[in-house]
């Protein structure tokens, strides 16, 4: 296996210190799938002082000295070296109440989470793999360590992490493994947000994320309980031939992984339950849907602890999903004059998805406006025509100079010049605009 180069010198340093090393964890498991790893975990029978002695020539710290950890900076990067350890009790779901340390590598790997995560290697010994990761990873397995209870029992987090390692790797997850999953989701109410939050958006980027999300749904719903109004709710009108929780999954597939997209694509839809009437002839209707769903959305994401960039871009993807472009290039400056040009681009994607995931019923017709919708975002980007007042010929210092003196003024005057040049093709040229600003100045009586 051919290692990061910086972990290899480490390793060859412990050695010459006497002491075993390997490189552990999730570095062997994306080694052997052929990735690279982001980081890459050193693990030896080394004690914490030992360690940092045999590198008192490099720049280290202590960033979990009661845990073993020394961290060591090597060719500008920092590698984590942790000494074999023994988990004690876990009295809180999180985090060892204690922690030994052993002088066997068998005893290390036993307290990990995953058999896919239980590996580690060095050059001398190679792999060293007690409890068939390798094998697991051939048959893309997800199979914890020992008993599944108590592995998650020990750090609930590992829940998810059993679902985010299948959802991203395409794997399945062992039956036993996947029965204490269930048994177990409630204990995912005692991990911290920000653990759970990071989990879950690399969860719904994964590959199988549909697949993983719909299995294991009632899971989910333990850290966004407001999903379980969608499961199995029938939207019973001309536009649907899923219900809402199918609806929702299809959209979340067939957009691109990112994670805002995604997340939108999860609550895109998710005010409908409480917003459903019907009318006479049984078909469902979801008036103002997207509002509540913005709403519902707001409360979910601000719970998670999501960074505000990402709530308000998800938001308003949210608020939007339902615009239907229907060939007006007025409408796409509207839109854009509210989201955009980067926040609109993702909106035609998020339509995309939304019209994709419904019936047949007007398909075409839908996806055909949204190309139209496409060409002239581009055409507004590439000949940069004025959909937002910093691009109007004319800015505030002009009106100003027209004898205006109330800022509020200024405001309405250039506002109504951009909707002059969007709305009423008037050329977005300063002469003109001037003369627009006069007249609205004259009949509004502003300069009396
Ligand atoms: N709740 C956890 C978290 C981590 N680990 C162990 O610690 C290793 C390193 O964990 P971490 O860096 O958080 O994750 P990785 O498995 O490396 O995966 P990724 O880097 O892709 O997040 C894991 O491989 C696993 O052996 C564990 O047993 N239980």
């Amino acid at each position: 296996m051919q290692i990061n180069k910086n972990a290899e010198k480490l390793i060859r340093q412990l050695n010459n210190q006497g002491y075993e090393a390997f490189i552990v964890g999730g570095c062997v498991r994306d080694y052997l799938l052929g990735l690279t790893p982001h980081d890459t975990d050193i693990c030896t029978n080394a004690l914490p002082e030992q360690t940092k002695k045999c590198f008192e020539a490099y720049h280290t710290f202590d960033t979990g000295i009661k845990h073993g950890t020394i961290s060591v900076v090597c060719g500008g990067e920092v590698y984590e070296i942790t000494t074999y350890r023994i988990d004690g009790d876990y009295s809180d779901n999180r985090h060892p109440d204690s922690v030994s340390f052993t002088r066997n590598i068998n005893e290390d790997l036993r307290r990990r989470d995953f058999t896919v995560n239980a590996m580690a290697y060095n050059a001398e010994y190679g792999l060293v793999d007690p409890y068939g990761g390798k094998n697991d990873l051939k048959d893309k397995i997800i199979r914890c360590v020992g008993n599944p209870d108590t592995r998650f029992n020990e750090d609930a987090l590992r829940i998810l992490r059993a679902l985010r390692f299948a959802s991203v790797y395409g794997f399945s997850i062992e039956e036993n493994t996947s029965k204490s999953i269930f048994k177990n989701a409630d204990l995912l109410k005692n991990i911290a947000t920000e653990r759970v939050t990071s989990e879950f958006l690399k969860l719904i980027c994964g590959k199988d994320a549909v697949k993983i999300l719909d299995a294991y749904r009632k899971t989910i719903a333990v850290i966004i309980p407001e999903i379980t109004a969608m499961f199995n709710f029938d939207q019973n009108n001309i536009h649907h031939s899923y219900d809402l929780w199918q609806h929702t999954l299809t959209a979340l597939g067939t957009i691109e992984p990112n994670p805002i997209l995604r997340m939108t694509m999860l609550l895109h839809d998710i005010g409908k339950p409480p917003v459903k009437t019907t009318d006479n002839s049984g078909q469902s209707h979801f008036q103002g849907h997207q509002l509540e769903s913005k709403k519902i959305a707001d409360k979910i994401l601000h719970r998670l602890r999501l960074p505000s960039d990402f709530i308000n871009k998800t938001l308003l993807l949210i608020e939007y999903h339902d615009v239907r472009f229907n060939g007006s290039k007025k409408l796409m400056k509207k839109v854009m004059n509210v989201l955009g040009t980067e926040l609109t681009k993702q909106l035609l994607e998020v339509e995309y998805a939304d019209i994709s995931a419904q019936s047949e019923y007007q398909r075409e017709e839908k996806l055909g406006y949204l190309e139209t919708a496409k060409t002239h975002l581009n055409e507004i980007i590439k000949d940069n025509e004025c959909f937002k007042l910093s691009q109007l010929d004319i800015n505030g210092k002009d009106v100003l100079n027209l004898g205006v003196k109330e800022g509020r003024d200024v405001g309405n005057i250039l506002d109504y010049l951009l909707m002059l040049v969007v709305d009423a093709n008037v050329p977005n040229k300063k002469s003109i605009l001037i003369s627009k600003a006069k007249e609205y100045i004259y009949g509004n009586q502003i300069n009396k």
